[in-house]
């Protein structure tokens, strides 16, 4: 299922600031945004075998999430396996490890969100799962929990939270732009602003 893209930022404030999974794992092109249902991998460290299995079991729209131990040697995709993901109709990746051939990658249009790259690739000897609870840094995914990435970071919505925390962010995103609005008028506005909410 597809599901529309807001600003990391506003799912956190949305979400009391939970699911932010570190600030390890980046975009590889800043214009690039990711928003969907997750489908998952567990990997052994050096490993990608199942990122290949999984390809067959996504659904078009699906965010593959990638456990990589945190592994930075040995690459979970390079160009070749992230246009199969293209292909096959998933809508990013996001992984706490390595790609590799970024400037092929990057020219794709694809949202990949990793810890950075490495020239090493991975290696197929099995032992790899998909779509089992998984984890980036300090937080928990599950298959069909949704994710939202961009240039901030990436954020996880436990699939039982999502409509209530869709129904806050965008509240929020409302109430942001009409302060922002009132607030960033003038200097005397600023200032009227900041006096109020210093105020003891
Ligand atoms: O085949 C692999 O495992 C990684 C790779 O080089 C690619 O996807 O182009």
């Amino acid at each position: 299922m597809k599901i529309n893209y807001y600003p990391t930022t506003a799912i956190s404030d949305g979400q009391n600031g939970e699911g932010f999974v570190g600030h390890g794992i980046q975009v590889i092109r800043d214009d690039l945004v990711l928003a969907g249902k997750v489908i998952t991998v567990q990997l052994p460290v050096g490993e990608n075998g199942a990122v290949l299995e999984a390809l067959l079991l996504a659904e078009e729209g699906d965010v593959l999430v990638v456990d990589a131990r945190g592994d930075c040697n040995r690459a979970v995709a390079g160009d070749f396996v992230i246009s199969m993901m293209q292909k096959v109709g998933i809508a990013g990746l996001i992984v706490n490890g390595v790609i590799r051939d970024l400037e092929a990658v990057r020219s794709l249009d694809f949202p990949v969100f990793c810890k950075g790259t490495t020239v090493v690739a991975g290696v197929k000897n099995g032992g790899g799962k998909v779509n089992v609870p998984v984890s980036l840094g300090a937080v928990s995914i599950s298959p069909g929990d949704y994710v939202f990435a961009d240039l901030d970071g990436v954020i996880v919505v436990p699939k039982a939270n999502l409509e209530e925390v869709l129904v806050k962010t965008k509240q929020k995103i409302v109430s942001d732009e009409k302060r922002e609005k009132e607030v960033l008028r003038d200097q005397a506005s600023t200032i009227a602003y900041l006096q109020k909410v210093t105020q003891k």
